[in-house]
């Protein structure tokens, strides 16, 4: 064997040696979906042969194999699975060597419940979902308290911004000495989406269904529209800048008439041309002025706020396209021009890939 021979072989056992982290994904809709697809590009890859996939669930079943899963075959694994889908299951279907990581890729209230009870029992969880950390202080909190307990990573990217680097960039300011001023922004993909292509002709209800139909509304576009998701983003940014907001604090205004808040999720659909006339006539309001409208969440001075503005056209936050999400953040070294982050900000091919760098750096902490 050659001297480089013999000094790259070392090198390659241990690589060969790394344990695979055991992944358990919750939710296979849209987003979870997309995990299955990029997971099963990596198949036989360096990246793949990091993780082994041994739990797949939705709502109603479940599959485990501690050998683990093929990707690819997941979701039919899943169809043919003879077990019903229970939250009580997955540490079971974790055990084994190596880090043990929760993927949430649900809305669901019952999985965000369980984040800190994961990470207390040293499970790391990544989350699409911003209910663990978007809802109550306490809830925030206690996801605090057991990642430090059970010394676990909770991977949040994909919670804002669907990946964007928006709550990273907020921590490393902050790591280098920076205090956060103010944040103010588009961060729903959705209705950036829906702004960017209202033109006041066509009914404003049928871009809601197509932009639901491609899979950039929450489960109920309602959440969206409600300004609710927002409130949950600019939560947890607040939280992360180091503003520890209450929900109540957030002074948010909904886009959803009352008659179409109160039906049940089955009702929404039909009852969706609620939204049309008084979304035209804000439209055209602007429109005689020359202005764009834009759904803008704000937090400054320990302030925080959602709504609908209507904004100049050349006005900084006006800009962007598609789902672009546009975020100004100010800061001690930003206390002039803001530091502008924008990409698109919901899809569930972006958010599956944040999901997984957040995996792969958890996977990778050793
Ligand atoms: N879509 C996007 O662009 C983005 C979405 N997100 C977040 O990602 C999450 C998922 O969104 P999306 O994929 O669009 O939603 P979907 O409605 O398409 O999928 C949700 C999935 O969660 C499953 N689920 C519900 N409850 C449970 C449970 N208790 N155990 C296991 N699985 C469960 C559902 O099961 P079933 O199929 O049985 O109903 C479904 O498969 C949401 O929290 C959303 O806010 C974040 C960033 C961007
Ligand atoms: N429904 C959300 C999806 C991403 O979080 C949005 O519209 O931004």
């Amino acid at each position: 064997m050659s001297a480089l021979a013999a000094a790259v072989e070392p090198a390659r056992s241990a690589a060969a040696a790394v344990v695979p982290a055991r992944i358990a994904l919750l939710g296979t809709g849209t987003v979870g979906s997309a995990v299955l697809t990029r997971l099963s590009a990596w198949s036989g890859l360096p990246l793949g042969k990091r993780l082994s996939l041994v739990h797949v669930a939705n709502s109603r079943q479940a599959a485990s194999d501690r050998s683990g899963l093929a990707p690819d075959e997941a979701g039919q694994r899943l169809m043919l699975a003879p077990q019903s889908s229970s939250l009580d299951a997955i540490e079971a279907a974790l055990r084994g060597v190596g880090p043990r990581i929760v993927i949430d890729a649900t809305a669901s209230e019952a999985v965000a419940e369980r984040h800190a009870h994961w990470l207390a029992q040293g499970i790391h969880v990544v989350t699409a979902c911003k209910i663990g950390q978007g809802t109550s202080l306490s809830r925030w909190r206690s996801i605090r308290v057991a990642a430090a307990a059970g010394d676990t990573g909770y991977g949040d990217s994909a919670t804002v911004g669907a990946g964007l680097p928006l709550l990273r960039s907020l921590r490393e300011l902050q790591a280098g000495g920076d205090r956060i001023h103010a944040i103010a922004g588009v961060l729903s993909g959705s209705l950036a989406w829906l702004f960017n292509h209202y033109d006041g002709m066509r009914p404003f209800s049928a871009l809601v269904r197509q932009a639901r139909d491609a899979g950039y509304t929450e489960p109920d576009p309602r959440d969206d529209l409600s300004g609710e998701d927002v409130r949950r983003k600019l939560l947890i940014l607040a939280r992360a800048a180091g503003v520890e907001l209450e929900a109540a604090d957030v002074d948010v205004t909904s886009l959803v008439p009352a008659e179409l808040a109160i039906l049940s999720r089955d009702g929404v659909d039909a009852a969706l041309p609620a939204l049309d006339a008084p979304l035209r006539e804000r439209y055209a309001a602007a429109y005689k002025r020359g202005e764009r409208l834009r759904f803008i969440a704000r937090l400054q001075d320990g302030r925080a706020r959602v709504g609908l503005e209507s904004l100049p056209a050349d006005h900084p936050l006006a800009g962007g396209a598609g789902t672009d999400n546009r975020v100004a953040i100010w800061s001690d070294r930003y206390r002039e021009q803001p530091l502008l982050i924008q990409g698109p900000g919901a899809g569930a091919e972006v958010t599956a890939a944040g999901l997984l760098d957040d995996v792969l750096r958890i996977a990778g902490r050793r």
